[in-house]
């Protein structure tokens, strides 16, 4: 039995100020630092010492990593940050206030660029100076690797590759592992992991920085639980 937490990044400035966020590179508020340490408290008080951990490469989810290795005191684990877990790109909605952009667009359409599994929000244009081909951190990828818009399912399926070939071997050599990354990847990884339907994923959000503690047969979940039960949300059951 191997234990891996998957843990969301703590509030983000934009997450206070309801903007859809994607990869643009937000730092976490005072709260979401505090909730980053709370959830670092509550993995050590469950006992979870991972061997090495996994983040995206957007500092709100490398701080909240750094903050809860901080409270676990193993802040001398092998860390890896890859592109790949990002959160998904918002296309042309990045920037843009939630709430306004239901105002404009209709509930309905929002509610279907954020929830449905495969509908994506309208691309960037490549020549966007907020494209990530534009950013240093994408230097020397595959210009097509990178999105100008995506979807869940486009989410997944950059998210897969990276935990099949680089997270799973190190749970399947036994060790524990924690992944410190985003709404949507993590929904992504939830979606593989549980096995969840292409209609269900809707109905599953993430707290933040409320470490999601699965235990797991191989690669199999057999029980999951929120370290935080008072910010618990719905989970997917075991398969
Ligand atoms: O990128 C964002 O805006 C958030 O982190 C996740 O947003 P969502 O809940 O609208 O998918």
């Amino acid at each position: 039995m191997t234990r891996l937490v998957l843990t969301r990044h703590g509030q983000s400035q934009w997450n206070l100020e309801n903007r859809f966020t994607g990869w643009v590179d937000v730092d976490l508020t005072e709260k979401g630092e505090a909730e980053a340490r709370k959830g670092g408290v509550l993995m050590r008080e469950a006992g979870f010492e991972p061997a090495c951990a996994f983040t995206s490469v957007l500092k709100r989810a490398i701080r909240t990593l750094w903050i809860g290795l901080e409270e676990l005191d193993r802040v001398w684990i092998p860390v890896e940050k890859h592109w790949r877990l990002n959160e998904r790109h918002y296309g042309k909605l990045t920037g843009l206030n939630k709430a306004e952009t239901a105002e404009r667009h209709g509930e309905d359409q929002v509610h279907l660029w954020r929830r449905s599994y495969d509908i994506p929000p309208p691309p960037l244009e490549i020549d966007d100076p907020n494209h990530p081909r534009h950013d240093p951190r994408y230097r020397g990828l595959e210009p097509d690797l990178l999105p100008s818009t995506e979807s869940l399912k486009l989410t997944l399926a950059r998210v897969q590759p990276y935990w099949e070939e680089t997270i799973a071997p190190r749970l399947e050599a036994g060790e524990d592992v924690l992944v410190a990354a985003h709404g949507n990847s993590l929904r992504a990884l939830i979606k593989l992991l549980f096995d969840v339907g292409d209609e269900d994923i809707v109905n599953f959000e993430l707290p933040t920085a409320n470490p999601l503690l699965i235990d797991l047969t191989g690669l199999r979940p057999v029980e999951a639980r929120y370290l935080d039960p008072d910010r618990a949300k719905d989970l997917p059951s075991c398969p």
